[in-house]
């Protein structure tokens, strides 16, 4: 399969009085088109930074170190504002975790969707009011109609969501990050905007990088799984591959502490310890203070993302 995206070798971070403080080191996959992939791992481990590079918006502090980003076979951390601003919301789109911070109080719907046809395409003001009803029906917005001219505060939660995923779909992107897109909302709402993304992947066959903490959301939507450990990919596995077999002793750990349904007395275990801040990473392997299966050559040598198993990749000295 051909990737439409492909992380290659990233290092990102802040540069500081001729030292370099990194966020993200030697992060690389890739992305097939129609996919539906998640990032997952603890707060702090690098996947908002990952999803922001994608898109060309690092915090002002922040830049691209080294590596590569190929969209479509183009290196992207090498495009200028304009180029980038013309993949930026029209091939690529980004959702964030709280819409309310994204979409802007004073402007109704229709404003802010006007203005996303507005910036991409040449539409008249009737193409553009019809093709805004087009995208809130299609993630199912009842009344797309009146809509229109409602103010975001007005809206439900989930319906916010949905707001900002037509906004998001408008272009018909052909990747769509998610960042958190549930956790801001109640449980019957996730599920709803969940089985909604899923459908849009299906239907539009359009890449989904979906970030997420919650193990079982990736159980339930995911083709394949980026676990990511302190600014690095740790493990990469088809999804059903990794929850029967994972290979890395973080990724086990994460699914240690997964509670299953109709497992009662199953023991869940807490990863002990916390991510290493970015100028506290230890020697060797950045995960061996808390791993269990840390050996004299983990504490020393950094390991590589390698090839384990068809389709699998780990970084680890003792993989499973
Ligand atoms: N604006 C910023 N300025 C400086 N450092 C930052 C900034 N944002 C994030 N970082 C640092 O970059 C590292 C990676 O953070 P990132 O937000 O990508 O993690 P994350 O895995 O997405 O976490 P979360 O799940 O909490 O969003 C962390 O060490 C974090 O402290």
């Amino acid at each position: 399969m051909t990737s439409l995206l492909s992380i290659e070798n990233l290092k990102v971070g802040r540069p500081m009085d001729g030292s370099f403080s990194t966020v993200l080191e030697d992060v690389s996959f890739s992305i097939n088109k129609g996919e539906f992939v998640a990032v997952v791992g603890e707060s702090g481990c690098g996947k908002s930074m990952t999803a922001l590079s994608i898109m060309g918006l690092l915090p002002k502090i922040m830049n691209v170190h080294s590596g590569s980003i190929y969209y479509k076979g183009k290196d992207i951390t090498k495009l200028s504002k304009k180029e980038i601003n013309k993949i930026r919301g029209k091939e690529i789109s980004m959702i964030f975790q709280e819409p309310m911070t994204s979409l802007n109080p004073s402007f109704t719907i229709g404003n802010q969707l006007a203005e996303v046809f507005k910036y991409h395409t040449n539409y008249s003001k009737s193409e553009i009011r019809q093709k805004s009803i087009e995208v809130l029906e299609q993630v199912e917005i009842p009344d797309a109609k009146e809509k229109l001219g409602v103010y975001p505060h007005e809206l439900s939660g989930g319906m916010r969501q949905r707001v900002m995923i037509a906004m998001a779909l408008a272009c018909s992107p052909n990747m769509l990050i998610a960042d958190e897109p549930t956790t801001a909302l109640d449980v019957t709402i996730q599920a709803q905007i969940l089985n909604l993304l899923v459908d849009l992947q299906k239907n539009l066959n359009m890449a989904v990088m979906m970030i997420t903490h919650d193990m079982g959301v990736v159980a339930e939507t995911c083709q394949r799984v980026i676990v990511m450990y302190a600014g690095q990919v740790i493990e990469a596995a088809p999804v059903k591959d990794l929850f029967k077999n994972p290979a890395h002793p973080y990724t086990k750990a994460l699914l240690s502490s997964v509670p299953v349904l109709g497992q009662p007395d199953r023991v869940l275990n807490a990863i002990e310890g916390s991510v290493p801040g970015i100028d506290d990473m230890p020697n060797g392997c950045r995960f061996h203070p808390r791993c269990n299966m840390a050996t004299n050559e983990c504490l020393v040598n950094e390991p590589q993302l390698e090839s384990h198993r068809e389709g699998r990749w780990v970084r680890c000295w003792n993989k499973g």
